[in-house]
């Protein structure tokens, strides 16, 4: 599957400590799973997780989820033997937290080597360093880290997410620069299905690929709202078809439904139809 493709509507949180939920994660229909040694594992259970989750990982039984190993940061006493048994772990993605520069990606890929890695944004200085972490040719995405973000920025949480708003437009732009995957932040609440649904439609209108879970009752929702609608596939079909027919007649602009159609809003419907083909298509496997 084409990487840019590949759908990550769903990218949840498993604690790497917790067996009972790392072998539920393998009946959950997400996209992406985020296998985590950082906040969610207590002090205490940091060094006995690592090997809890390198076990998982061996026993498989994640299919086509993308397998993605949340560490502890370099400068705490876990994060270099996370790094070094993330090697050795069946793993797609190291996920850094914290990450302030591009020096940072690279502190860790001196240790993990050619391992593809994301990035937690989620500092003041790593929203000014946006552009460079981006463009560090290791990194493949970035993830939100809104509850660390809105701790250091002392915010307050509002529906609208307005206090978020230059974080989030910021990372947004440099992931895009680099056409790397981005998703956005947790929804805290997560035995509120509606709030959950508003902040998803919000994150997708503003280009995130897709969205952070901590419970499985939260996947139904995100999984929905970052598909291309019913409609959205019928308007796609419909601008190709027209302006497939305005081209043979030499012309290069269709009217549909009022509006214009030119050929990078063909680019755009075929996006979709190629989204909507990925996600039937993973779902078939
Ligand atoms: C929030 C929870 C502590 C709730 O756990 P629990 O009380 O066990 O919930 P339930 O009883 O409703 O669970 C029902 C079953 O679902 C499984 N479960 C629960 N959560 C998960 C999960 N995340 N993945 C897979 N499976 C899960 C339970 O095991 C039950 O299974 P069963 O008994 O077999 O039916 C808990 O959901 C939780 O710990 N969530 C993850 C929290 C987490 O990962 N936090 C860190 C990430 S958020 C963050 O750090 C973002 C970022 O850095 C930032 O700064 O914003
Ligand atoms: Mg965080």
């Amino acid at each position: 599957m084409d990487s840019r493709q590949r759908p990550y509507r769903s990218v949840l949180y498993i604690p790497g400590s917790k067996d009972r939920a790392l072998d539920k994660a393998r009946t959950l229909p997400v996209d992406a799973i985020i296998f985590d040694l950082e906040d969610a594992v207590s002090a205490d259970e940091k060094v006995n997780a690592r090997e809890t989750l390198k076990a998982a990982l061996a026993a498989g039984g994640y299919g086509e989820r993308v397998k993605i190993v949340r560490i502890n940061g370099l400068d705490t006493e876990w994060g270099r033997a996370d790094a070094e048994v993330v090697r050795e772990m069946d793993a797609d993605v190291v996920l850094l937290p914290k990450v302030n520069s591009a020096a940072d990606v690279d502190a860790l890929a001196a240790i993990t080597g050619d391992l593809p890695i994301w990035a937690m944004m989620e500092t003041p200085r790593g929203m000014l360093n946006a552009a460079e972490i981006a463009a560090h040719p290791l990194m493949a995405g970035f993830v939100m880290g809104t509850n660390d973000l809105a701790k250091e920025l002392q915010t307050r949480f509002r529906p609208d997410r307005l206090p978020l708003m230059t974080s989030l437009g910021l990372c947004l732009l440099a992931a895009k620069a680099e056409g790397l995957i981005v998703v956005d932040g947790v929804y805290n609440a997560f035995k509120d299905a509606e709030g959950l649904a508003a902040e998803c439609a919000q994150g997708r209108d503003m280009g995130f690929d897709g969205k952070t879970l901590i419970h499985p009752a939260q996947v139904d929702v995100t999984n929905a709202a970052f598909a291309p609608s019913e409609i959205e596939i019928d308007l796609a079909r419909r601008q190709i078809a027209a302006f497939e027919e305005v081209e043979a007649q030499g012309q290069g602009v269709a009217v549909v439904d009022g509006k214009i159609v030119e050929n990078l809003h063909v680019v755009t419907a075929r996006e979709i139809l190629a989204k909507a083909e990925a996600i039937t298509a993973l779902q078939a496997g």
